[in-house]
């Protein structure tokens, strides 16, 4: 998909890894709704994206992805203020430390609910123009993770979720991908950093070096999931050791 003049829904979009997703889109010329609860980090990032890119492709919603009202919100805030919706990230994820309830709701019912009310839009089946949805797992969706057992979890659903909706290409022209870091520097991944220690140890630290990635990389791998047309249940991963590649499962006999 070509990127310039579409329109993205980035969810968590006011920092960590989901900022870079909308600096790296609107610089590829996108239109681009900031979905997050923070408002003002939020209305900043869009501020400053308009001010350096002399637009006003960037606007900036409150939006709680657990709420569903907040999510139909945030795409009908899309269309109309863009005319439509091409690309949605849901990015937003929360870590399981002090609520593995809302952990679920928000990384993985979220990521569903978000892609069934973007597939409404999307669909050519419904007049849409087709789309692309990227959801953000981990590479704890194919690795369990020690420190984060229900985090894991969600991510493994998230994972599962979205390579079983691989027939939409062919049926509603929209191509569903799952981008998989590995440990990403951002508030999230410093706030869990004891967990890790409790299940890993001291120098967890020490032997994560070179499995961290920076969010940058993140947002190159999601724009190349978004323009290559031919990736559709495509499992991306982002690693330290290896950069972007493909994670490849044994193929479905069914
Ligand atoms: N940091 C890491 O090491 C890795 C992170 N991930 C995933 O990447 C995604 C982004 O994580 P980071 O950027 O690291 O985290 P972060 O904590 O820096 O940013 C998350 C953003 O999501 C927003 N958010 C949280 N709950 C929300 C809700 N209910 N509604 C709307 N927005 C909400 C936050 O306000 C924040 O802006 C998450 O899905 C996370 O699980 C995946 C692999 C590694
Ligand atoms: C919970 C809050 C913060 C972050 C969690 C994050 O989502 C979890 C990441 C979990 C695991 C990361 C594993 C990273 C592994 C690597 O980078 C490499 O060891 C793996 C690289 C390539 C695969 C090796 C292979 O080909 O078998």
């Amino acid at each position: 998909m070509k990127i310039e003049g579409k329109t993205a829904i980035v969810t968590g979009g006011a920092q960590g890894i989901g900022e870079q997703f909308c600096r790296a889109l609107v610089d590829h010329g996108a239109n681009v709704i900031i979905a997050d609860l923070k408002k003002q980090r939020g209305e900043d990032l869009c501020r400053e994206l308009n001010k350096q890119y002399r637009s006003n492709r960037a606007k900036f919603i409150q939006c709680d992805v657990t709420s569903k009202a907040d999510l139909q919100n945030t795409i009908h805030f899309a269309i109309k203020t863009f005319g439509r919706l091409d690309i949605l990230c849901n990015n937003a994820g929360v870590t399981e430390i002090g609520n593995w309830e809302k952990a679920i709701e928000i990384n993985f019912t979220s990521v569903i609910r978000g892609t069934k009310l973007a597939i409404e839009v999307m669909s050519t089946r419904n007049g849409g123009h087709g789309g692309v949805i990227i959801n953000t797992a981990s590479m704890g969706a194919i690795f369990p993770i020690m420190g984060g057992p229900v985090y894991s979890g969600t991510k493994f659903g998230v994972l599962g979720f979205s390579r079983s909706l691989s027939n939409l290409n062919a049926s509603d022209g929209i191509r569903v991908n799952v981008i998989c870091p590995a440990f990403v520097r951002t508030e999230m991944f410093e706030a869990s950093i004891p967990n890790y220690i409790d299940s890993y140890g001291n120098d967890f630290q020490k032997k994560m070096k070179k499995h961290i990635v920076s969010p940058v990389l993140v947002a190159r791998g999601m724009i190349q999931l978004v323009e290559d047309d031919t990736k559709n249940d495509a499992v991306m991963r982002v690693t330290g050791v290896r950069g972007i590649d493909y994670y490849k499962f044994q193929e479905s006999k069914l």
